[in-house]
């Protein structure tokens, strides 16, 4: 039966949008791929097939043995066969009884068995997937194909299962009429087809409407979880538009109302059809048997039989047709999930990838970039259009994106901190990508201590590799389990360590429930400085040889951002540490500065080298660092630019001359000043081509 639907089928492309709605038929080898599921659960398929014929035996014999009770116990009026058959039958329901329950059972296990494979498979795949395949992907459509679709395909795939018994109850039953009346039988056995007919007709239509259901449940479900996540919920509080937002809503809501009704009607309708007909054929069946019963053909336990016969046929021709639907729903789902197991992750091991070198085997290697350029990847490469709620159209999918690093070649040096600095938007974290292999290279290499980082296992990498973001991201969990997630299995000495270590201990500490205390989604429950901090322990805990740091860039006060400072220092010593810096205090303590400009290093060297040099960093460091010395960021300025660095700044936010360079000292303390005197707590942002005659 699936054969059939599963050929006369369409390859679903990747790069259609809203494909999924769009391509409307399987894709190949669909049927072949469900089986091989199937196949590690054989043992208990076949345990399921013998009760399956145990079964249809006992649903078959129950009416053959009332036509004994008429015609030999009742119209013979035999006490004993009457008393005997008469317990048999109770005893056969018994068992069938118990046959049914263990049927259920063995099905549940295989599909349940199924959906678990499929699951984990799944999450396990969806891990392996390139950072460029979350920064494309609805979450939200994610989820889904995850839950719903594995549900979806095991619930239809338990239904199947379950009605196995179908195919042998109509072959057994048909046999027994034959047995009972070939002409009786015939007229039913004519009509059976018909049967057939709406299934067929109305499966195709099925499996569109399934397909289409799925991905707008998929969508609102995607816009649900967008919306009311917690940073997500605070946006439309902010700048949200409720009435507009609930408008768009309810459009979505309408679509699956709309394809929910349709389905609905549609899955129905043959059932319907079918309980029609057999109303139609038992009449049939009790006008001619019981004219053969008059005329002395048989008696009237053969023609009672044969309509209890005709009842357990349609049992299983509904079901079966009906089943039509579900294999539709099954294919489906489980399509659904092949297209995501087919996206090869576009980052991945070598076969013979060798370990880096563990972080505690001495100095900390040196990082090296080597004639690097990169660009990011095509959508059609990375992610499903299906998985995306406003998918590019095919063509664009398939588009090349701007190069965003050229040529870049550097080296920082083991155990020294390496600072980029420069406007925003001209690849900086791009680069840090590229050191914790996010991406790989589209040309030259990124090396850890000679080995090019396609050469290395990832999971060395990951020990050998630290990173704290700028928004750095906690668990919806306990601080304990948040810590432990860095280095499982730490003892309770080790967190405290970390955490004094990160200068967030005295917090912690403070906390009624110590580290026991959950961090609340996306870590919301606590400060900005706090939660960057914690971040801080994380590292501190992991351990690495290289750090990739985000500096923060504003909402810390003045308190957590001298704890912040001293938690770093800590952090990246001995460690060779690439710093994407916004502070004067980190850039003074660079060993080197990059001075990245549109997609390339415009200028490397020290604090004091570049400044002397008077180019693009000397005018960065004029309208911004100086600032954040006057204002109170790290130590006191020395050397050549100390006369310049205690000069009074201007407090107010100010265009600058060669882009939109703006200050930003905005903690709490600054009572929303711009410019406010938090020690360290200027920063700077650029917005478009930075100063230097961009
Ligand atoms: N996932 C992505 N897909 C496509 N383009 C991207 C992606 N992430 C960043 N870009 C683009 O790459 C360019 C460099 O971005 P990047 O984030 O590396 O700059 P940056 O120097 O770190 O900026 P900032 O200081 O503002 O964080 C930008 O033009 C950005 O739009």
């Amino acid at each position: 039966m699936f054969a059939g639907q599963g050929s006369g089928i369409m390859l679903a492309t990747y790069d259609d949008p809203g494909n999924s709605t769009a391509s409307q038929r399987l894709r190949p080898g669909t049927l072949r791929r469900i089986l091989a599921y199937a196949k590690p659960h054989s043992r208990e398929s076949v345990l399921l097939v013998l009760l399956t014929v145990l079964d249809s035996l006992i649903i078959v014999s129950t009416p053959l043995l009332l036509k004994e009770i008429i015609d030999v116990g009742i119209l013979q009026k035999d006490t004993t066969v009457l008393t005997v058959i008469s317990l048999v039958v109770a005893g056969l329901a018994l068992l069938d009884a118990g046959l049914q329950l263990a049927q259920s059972w063995y099905s549940g296990r295989i599909s349940q068995g199924v959906s678990y494979d499929l699951r984990v498979q799944a999450f396990t795949h969806v891990q392996r997937q390139p950072l460029a395949f979350f920064t494309r992907t609805q979450t939200g459509s994610l989820v889904s194909r995850l839950n719903t679709d594995v549900v979806g395909a095991q619930h239809a795939l338990g239904t199947l299962l379950g009605s196995l018994s179908s195919v042998f109850t109509l072959v057994l039953v048909l046999g027994s009429m034959f047995y009972l009346s070939w002409l009786v039988s015939l007229v039913a056995l004519v009509i059976l087809p018909i049967f057939m007919i709406p299934g067929a007709l109305v499966g195709r239509r099925l499996t569109r409407y399934s397909r289409e259901q799925m991905q707008m449940n998929a969508e609102m479900g995607a816009t649900i979880g967008e919306r009311f996540n917690v940073a997500g919920a605070m946006l439309s509080k902010l700048f949200g538009r409720p009435s507009e937002e609930a408008r768009l809503f309810a459009e979505r809501a309408e679509k699956v109302r709309k394809v929910g009704i349709t389905w609905m009607v549609l899955s129905r309708l043959t059932v319907i059809i079918m309980t029609l007909l057999a109303a139609v054929v038992t009449a049939l069946v009790y006008g001619l048997g019981g004219a053969m019963v008059v005329d002395g053909t048989f008696q009237v336990g053969t023609l009672v039989a044969l309509a209890a016969l005709l009842a357990r046929l349609y049992g299983p021709i509904t079901q079966l047709s009906s089943i039509q639907g579900e294999a539709h729903t099954a294919m489906v789902s489980f399509d659904r999930i092949f297209e995501l197991l087919d996206l090869k992750p576009l980052i991945t091991e070598r076969e013979n990838a060798t370990d880096l070198p563990a972080p505690d085997d001495g100095a900390a290697p040196e990082i090296t970039f080597d004639g690097v350029s990169f660009r990011y990847p095509k959508a059609s490469e990375v992610s499903l259009a299906s998985l995306e709620s406003n998918a590019l159209p095919a063509g664009e999918r398939a588009q090349e994106s701007p190069e965003v690093l050229r040529d870049i070649s550097f080296t920082a040096p083991s155990g020294k901190l390496t600072a980029l600095v420069g406007p925003s938007g001209v690849g900086k974290t791009t680069a840090t990508h590229l050191v914790s292999r996010l991406y790989d290279p589209s040309a030259g290499s990124v090396r850890i201590a000679g080995q090019d980082l396609r050469d290395v296992t990832l999971d060395s990498l990951r020990r050998t590799v630290g990173v704290v973001s700028q928004d750095a991201h906690l668990f919806h969990d306990t601080i304990r389990n948040n810590l432990e997630y860095a280095r499982p299995g730490a003892t309770e000495e080790e967190l405290i360590e970390a955490c004094r270590a990160a200068q967030i201990w005295d917090t912690i500490s403070a906390l009624p429930s110590g580290l026991d205390t959950v961090a609340g989604d996306r870590g919301y429950r606590l400060s900005g400085g706090e939660k960057q901090r914690l971040a801080l322990a994380r590292l501190l805990l992991k351990a690495p040889s290289i750090v990739v740091l985000d500096e923060a860039t504003a909402h810390l006060d003045s308190e957590s951002e001298a704890a912040v400072q001293r938690a770093l220092k800590t952090a990246l010593h001995g460690r060779t540490s690439v710093v994407i810096a916004h502070r004067l205090s980190t850039i003074r303590e660079a060993d080197q500065i990059l001075v990245f400009d549109e997609g390339g290093i415009r200028e490397r060297g020290t604090h004091e080298e570049l400044l002397a040099a008077g180019g693009l960093y000397a005018e960065l460091y004029h309208t911004q660092f100086a600032r954040q010395a006057v204002n109170g960021s790290g130590p006191a300025p020395d050397g050549p630019a100390a006369e310049e660095e205690r000069r009074p700044q201007e407090a107010a936010p100010q265009m600058m001359p060669g882009g939109m360079v703006f200050f930003d000292g905005s903690g709490p303390d600054d009572g929303g000043a711009p410019g406010g005197g938090a020690p360290g707590g200027g920063v700077w942002h650029t917005n478009g081509p930075g100063p230097g005659g961009r």
